[in-house]
């Protein structure tokens, strides 16, 4: 039997180092879910830009002592990962600030996405990724019905509490990325006087645009158990249908989705273009 090589042993130890960090992945994910369940990015943004140091952290979020340290090593995951920064001095206590990406998960704030991430982290969307390789042997259409026997929107139908998660989800990822379309593809909105937003959820991206744009009609176009409880009478107009049996024309036709191409066939009645 060959002896190993120096130089073998370490590729190995390399490789195995590369595995570790493909396992422990989850851990930067659920780190982050701990730290905005804590409040720890609401507590530093209520400090407006003040670093706050270890100790007063733990104090503000009711940490008892005998856990500081271990909250300290969350912070320095965290602080590794750019969620957080340590701005003490070499030898001085820990002090934490803000950093762009924990700013967006401040509660309460308009561009806030603290809702998408409770959303991807519970349980109901972790669990297909645990039979994600039993999927690939079966008939199911997706890896979340090979975990929970339907598909998320039906899911969603029958319970109230994941429709409000997935729609505040939805709403709180929009709302960013709505800031974007209107600020830096206003082009695509020339000559535009009717939108619909296919799958529009409960309508934050088409108020954007409503708001920004008063001259469009914006009209979404959701699931019925979506659209039923959302609030009527403001910029948007709300349709309860199925976008693969109807979609009402309109000049434009606005899609959020990952398989634009699955819905293109339905668009007919559409005179104008897709954004
Ligand atoms: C990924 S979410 C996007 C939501 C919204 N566009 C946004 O970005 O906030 C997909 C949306 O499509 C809706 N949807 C799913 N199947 C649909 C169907 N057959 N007809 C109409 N809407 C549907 C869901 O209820 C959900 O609101």
């Amino acid at each position: 039997m060959a002896h190993p090589t120096a130089a073998n042993v370490e590729e190995e130890l390399q490789a195995q180092v590369l595995v570790w960090n493909h396992i422990f992945q989850f851990i930067s994910s659920m780190s982050l879910k701990s730290a905005v369940e804590l409040g720890i990015p609401d507590v530093l943004h209520h400090n407006e830009g003040h670093p706050i140091s270890l100790s007063r952290l733990a104090s503000l979020i009711s940490i008892t002592p005998n856990r500081t340290d271990y909250l300290r090593r969350l912070m320095r995951m965290l602080v590794f990962t750019g969620c957080f920064a340590n701005v003490s001095k070499e030898g001085e206590e820990e002090e934490y600030v803000l950093t762009p990406v924990s700013r967006l998960l401040v509660k309460g704030k308009d561009t806030g996405i603290s809702p998408f991430l409770f959303f991807q982290m519970d349980p109901v969307m972790q669990s297909p990724w645990q039979s994600l390789g039993k999927w690939f042997h079966s008939d199911e259409p997706t890896p979340f019905a090979k975990a929970h026997g339907v598909e998320i929107f039906e899911m969603g139908r029958r319970s109230e509490s994941l429709n409000r998660m997935i729609n505040q989800a939805m709403a709180c990822d929009s709302r960013l990325m709505a800031k974007a379309l209107v600020e830096h593809h206003r082009d695509a909105f020339v000559g535009v006087k009717s939108l619909i937003d296919v799958g529009g959820g409960t309508g934050s991206l088409a108020a954007m645009i409503a708001m920004t744009f008063p001259s469009i009609k914006c009209v979404v176009l959701d699931l019925p158990h979506v659209v039923t409880d959302v609030p009527k009478g403001g910029v948007v107009e709300f349709v309860g249908g199925n976008m693969f049996e109807h979609v009402p024309p309109a000049d434009a036709v606005l899609l959020k989705v990952r398989e634009p191409n699955i819905v293109y066939h339905n668009l007919d009645g559409c005179k104008s273009h897709v954004i």
